[in-house]
């Protein structure tokens, strides 16, 4: 592990090619600075995750040739008016990303900032409750078979990542693996559009909002834009950059992982604003900042999991802090209000 300097939130890069090709010894080590990391952090960078560059290369080019499509085309995979049934296309202001409020005003009040960005949410093709949504074929001919190819190879990374953070927690090698056998995940390309870089900086519009994602954990690829920042985790309300890192991904916990783990793992505060000065505050004035791309693949539990506190975490000094509960029902919650 490359430890940067972990205590004051600097995001560890981890190698994870120790876990797949090294000695017993160095695939235990590397699951211990992986299960730290999420537990301090909650957020790491993995180097030599199994993604070849070029197919992130891909996958950025076809995300732009998405977005680029005219309005009328994207409008073709419209996402549902259900929250719950996260598929298709999402126009900039459609979607707000909100943190842990569930009321109809407080929802409203928060939607006044938008969010300026559009997504194309896609999942397992095979997933009869909530197919995927794309447009025609003929209008992107070959999007749809380049990220369903994609979506599988990031299945493969994921069960990579559940394995490792098993190890780390002293539980048997398949113990996660065994609650993600129906890929219900769901990958995402998100686009955000130029904007005027003094509204990002003065919150007057928002990239994403800070919130936590829900699930199991999250990879996300993103662009060298930057703007992605992580919460401090000594000082409530500051965020610290989570610039681009070549050759990486961020890989991040989710609430429900963090509850399964009796708030043992951390889930951690991130959301997306500004890139990184370049020039003086002034200088920001009128300017627009360059538009930003990013795919994150969210992982959950099959839906009809139940999520009780994991054996480890729980004990006659350590009451279980939660109620067990249904993968789906967790997940939807958290969904309905964000549409
Ligand atoms: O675009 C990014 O870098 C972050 C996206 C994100 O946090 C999310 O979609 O949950
Ligand atoms: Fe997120």
């Amino acid at each position: 592990m490359v430890a940067l300097a972990i205590d004051n939130l600097s995001i560890p890069i981890i190698d994870l090619e120790p876990a797949r090709t090294g000695t017993p010894e160095q695939a235990a080590q590397v699951a211990q600075d992986v299960y730290q990391a999420f537990k301090k952090v909650g957020f790491v960078y993995i180097k030599n995750h199994g993604v070849p560059q070029d197919l992130l290369d891909q996958a950025f080019a076809w995300s732009a040739k998405f977005f680029a499509l005219p309005q009328s085309e994207k409008n073709k995979a419209p996402h549902p008016p259900e929250g719950w049934y996260h598929r298709g296309y999402s126009g900039v202001g459609r979607e707000k990303v909100i943190q842990m409020v569930f009321d109809k005003d407080g929802i409203a009040e928060k939607r006044k900032t938008p969010d300026v960005k559009e997504s194309f949410e896609l999942g397992n093709e095979n997933d009869e409750r909530m197919p995927n949504i794309w447009i025609p074929d003929e209008t992107l001919p070959g999007f749809r078979q380049f990220f369903t190819m994609f979506f599988e190879t990031c299945y493969s990374v994921e069960q990579l990542l559940l394995r490792i953070i098993a190890v780390g927690m002293g539980l048997d090698e398949d113990y996660f693996v065994k609650y993600h056998q129906n890929k219900t995940n769901q990958c995402r390309l998100l686009h955000y559009p130029a904007v005027e870089e003094e509204l990002l900086r003065l919150g007057k519009a928002e990239r994403i909002a800070a919130h936590s994602d829900f699930g199991t954990m999250t990879i996300l690829i993103q662009d060298e834009v930057g703007g992605l920042e992580v919460e401090d985790i000594h000082e409530k309300g500051k965020f610290n950059p989570a610039p681009y890192i070549p050759g990486t991904a961020v890989v991040n916990i989710g609430d429900l992982l963090m509850r399964w783990s009796n708030d043992e793992l951390r889930s951690t505060l991130h959301r997306v604003r500004a890139p990184p000065l370049v020039d003086s505050d002034d200088a920001s004035k009128g300017r627009m900042t360059r538009p930003r791309y990013s795919i994150p693949y969210f992982i959950t539990p099959d839906r009809e999991q139940i999520i009780d506190c994991l054996p480890g975490c729980y004990g006659p000094d350590r009451p279980k802090k939660y109620e067990p509960v249904k993968s789906r029902d967790y997940i939807a919650m958290r969904m309905n209000a964000t549409y």
